[in-house]
């Protein structure tokens, strides 16, 4: 094993008051920007490393910074300290046509004066170092690079940004690793890395084991506890070769008029193997109605945060609620439930299948609006199910013409294959299953509402349909 690089570094001073007019422009346009609408009015650095110094050909900064903005869109109110991002900053004299998509802008003042900044993750050089740093498992200022010394990096990979529209930005490896960069970090342990951990500990073949980890302590002061609790901030994993996701391969099958019934019966067993196995590596809880009624609450809080948010939802409101008052009821009966941890944000597009027809999870971040104590709670397995389900329905609206029957067929077939492989059957359980599948068309109705307008009107059918109680 080489010996890990350990390197303390310290950042020219003025470094994020030389790059704030620019980021301020920049942030908001990328996709992973969770603020849309709100304007950024200033930055606050949580923790700034030089991974390059800036020489004449090229420099890397690894920033977090905390983006102002004000509370309410639109609104001056009171600004305050909002999200942390991870910011891969590039330095050049000038851009290569090549790196002309990266651009974040022209430093007008302050040490990097005259010099152009740039996503650095579009550049083959930062990437390269990254995998070199995990693969040496370095220590760079507050930057912990890590990894399991089980798996092979192989030196010289070659890395290629991946394109797709995602919710954090993944670097592809030479078609060996991917590694996901979170862009918006919270301190803590993050499922995305905790998860797959325990899964791969499981010997569960369904979800990527982890192969190395980027994690900042951003004080790095030797002091005292309480220290504050380290960022998760990148995972590298096997790539899945010729892997295809769930959604690309539902819509080309509707596309077909051919049925999915068999691939969603093997997501069905695919993910009550992830199910089974979490149920084995981490802790589960049985909820009484306390803890039901705790949860019932949360649902029933989103759903007043979401009408709020999309007035569309009111006239429905009240027959929402009735499925959470109807679970509410069956725990005030003396009914428990097991709670475990979950993926939280299953749907197909976070399903690869690979060409050999084998189906792995991915994404374990859970819901990214959700606060990451919530994401980490256990929760009924069927919660997961229910964003299947969901998946299926939103699948069968989004091919050229609405196919129900499609879906129907398809949300069958997964449950089957859900209880061919965990034992119990998600559909024995109607009254849970329909409040969790309420929750998750509150929760994309939002989501939609905030970044895919124009695909609100799939999770609002489902709202009606729910809300109505009109049960498939
Ligand atoms: N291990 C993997 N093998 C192959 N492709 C992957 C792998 N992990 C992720 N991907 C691809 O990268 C995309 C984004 O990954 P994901 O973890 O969902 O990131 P995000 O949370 O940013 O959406 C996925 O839709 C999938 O196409
Ligand atoms: O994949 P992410 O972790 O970013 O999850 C977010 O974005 C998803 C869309 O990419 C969103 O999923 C919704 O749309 C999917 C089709 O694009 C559909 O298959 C899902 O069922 C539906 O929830 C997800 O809700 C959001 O958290």
């Amino acid at each position: 094993m080489s010996e890990a690089v350990t390197r303390t570094v310290t950042t020219p001073p003025g470094l994020l008051a030389s790059l704030d007019p620019l980021l301020r422009e920049w942030l908001p346009r990328q996709r992973w920007f969770a603020g849309k609408g709100r304007p950024v009015t200033g930055f606050t650095l949580v923790a700034a490393t030089e991974l390059l110094p800036p020489t004449a050909k090229l420099g890397l900064y690894h920033l977090l910074v905390r983006a102002h903005q004000p509370l309410l869109p639109g609104h001056g109110g009171p600004e305050q300290p909002g999200d942390c991002y991870q910011l891969l900053i590039g330095v050049r004299e000038a851009l290569p046509p090549r790196l002309a998509p990266a651009l974040i802008g022209h430093v007008t003042r302050g040490p990097l004066a005259g010099r152009t900044v740039y996503e650095a993750l579009h550049d083959t050089r930062p990437a390269e170092l990254l995998l070199e740093a995990l693969r040496t498992r370095a220590r760079i200022g507050g930057l912990r690079f890590d990894r399991d010394p089980r798996q092979e990096i192989r030196p010289g990979l070659v890395p290629r940004l991946m394109t797709a529209e995602q919710s954090n930005s993944s670097v592809v490896y030479g078609d060996t690793f991917i590694l996901k960069l979170l862009r918006r970090v919270v301190p803590g342990i993050n499922p995305d890395l905790e998860l797959p951990l325990a899964l791969a500990r499981e010997g569960c073949p369904r979800v990527p084991p982890p192969t190395a980890w980027l994690v900042a302590d951003p004080d790095e002061s030797p002091g005292p506890p309480p220290r504050a609790e380290p960022y998760v901030l990148g995972v590298l994993q096997p790539f899945v070769q010729g892997a295809t996701d769930g959604w690309e391969l539902a819509l080309r099958e509707l596309a077909k008029g051919e049925d999915f019934v068999a691939e969603a019966r093997a997501l069905g067993r695919a993910t009550a193997e992830v199910h089974t196995a979490l149920g084995r590596a981490l802790p589960t809880v049985t909820l009484g109605h306390p803890q039901l009624r705790s949860m019932v609450d949360g649902m029933s809080e989103r759903l007043e945060a979401a009408v709020h948010a999309v007035p569309a939802l009111r006239p429905y409101a009240p027959g929402l609620r009735s499925a959470f008052t109807a679970l509410d009821d069956l725990a005030a009966g003396g009914r428990t439930w097991t709670a475990q941890r979950v993926h939280g944000d299953l749907h197909l597009g976070q399903c690869l299948r690979s060409p050999a027809g084998e189906w792995s999870l991915i994404d374990f971040e859970g819901e990214p609006a959700r606060p990451m104590a919530e994401r980490r709670m256990p929760q009924p397995a069927v919660r997961d199910v229910a964003g299947m389900l969901r998946s299926f329905d939103y699948a069968a609206r989004s091919a050229d013409r609405p196919h129900p029957e499609w879906a129907v067929r398809c949300r069958a077939a997964y449950c089957s294959g859900y209880a061919e492989a965990a034992g119990r059957d998600p559909r024995t359980d109607p009254v849970l299953l329909r409040a969790c599948e309420t929750d998750k068309a509150v929760y994309e109705v939002v989501y939609e509402a905030r970044h895919r307008p124009e695909w609100l009107p799939v999770p609002l059918a489902a709202v009606r349909r729910l809300a109505s109680s009109e049960q498939t």
